[in-house]
């Protein structure tokens, strides 16, 4: 079966400074994979490459199959994407964020309609499809950027950094409700954070550090049965380095 997402030999630089080095990486279909990397690590400049925000010229990116390059209209059909920063219109309701969204992709108004009520209640916001955006929550807002990710029905969802800012009962909720996106609709996801305490022992993941893969496994296998924050801090040096 095609992965998700295949990454092979990926470099990037900005001017001088190598954001990314020979990555490789890939996320099965219905797969939970964790991109692990602190501040710099080049998580980002992965996913700006992978949704063609970055030309990339070295190195091969496939989302379903799809060369990114050579296939880029399947290829992002078949992408969704919550980034970092917050990217909804805040002055708009979530109903009319969702439609933008959906036209961008071609979907006819009653496909917009009927998608858009069954995945705002899926996220848990049922009763504010007509709310404006300003007027959510952090967690809120979210998980309606989530629904408007899903909108085109992607196989792959890529979420930057997604909980960061969040409380711990709103953190939980996003988490939950995109497990159960890769465990009920077999989406596959590749989820960047530096928050260990989110990644189970049996999820696939990704050690990213300044820009190179330094180990890929399941998070139990790279932890080796133990603590993952400690592995990850001796793998990439980080504790000697705190120590020195
Ligand atoms: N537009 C840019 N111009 C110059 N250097 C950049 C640019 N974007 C990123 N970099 C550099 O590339 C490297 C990787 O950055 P990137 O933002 O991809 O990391 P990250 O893992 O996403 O970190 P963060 O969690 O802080 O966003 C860093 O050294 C960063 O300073």
């Amino acid at each position: 079966m095609e992965p998700a997402l295949s990454v092979r030999g990926v470099s990037h630089a900005f001017g001088r400074t190598k954001a990314l080095d020979d990555v490789s990486l890939s996320v099965a279909p219905g797969s939970f994979t964790a991109l692990l990397g602190v501040n710099g690590a080049g998580k980002t400049t992965l996913f700006n490459l992978i949704t063609r925000l970055y030309d990339n010229v070295s190195g091969e990116i496939r989302v379903l199959g799809h060369d990114i390059r050579r296939r880029p209209g399947p290829a992002l059909a078949a992408l969704g994407v919550v980034f970092q920063s917050r990217a909804l219109d805040r002055d708009l309701t979530v109903g009319q964020n969702l439609a933008y969204h959906a036209a961008l992709h071609g979907l006819t108004r009653a496909e917009t309609w009927s998608r858009s009520a069954g995945l705002i209640a899926r996220v848990g916001l049922g009763d504010k499809l007509d709310t404006p955006v300003s007027a959510l929550s952090g967690g809120q807002a979210r998980r309606a950027e989530i629904a408007r990710a899903l909108m085109h029905g992607p196989r792959l969802l890529l979420l930057d950094e997604p909980t960061v800012g969040l409380d711990v009962q709103s953190r939980r909720e996003v988490l939950g409700l995109v497990r159960r996106l890769v465990e009920v609709d077999r989406v596959g996801v590749l989820w960047a954070t530096h928050l260990f305490d989110e990644i189970h022992p049996q999820d696939d993941a990704v050690v990213l550090h300044r820009g190179r893969v330094l180990a890929t496994g399941t998070a139990g296998a790279i932890a080796r049965g133990g603590d993952l924050s400690a592995a990850f801090l001796q793998m990439t040096g980080l504790e000697t380095e705190a120590e020195a």
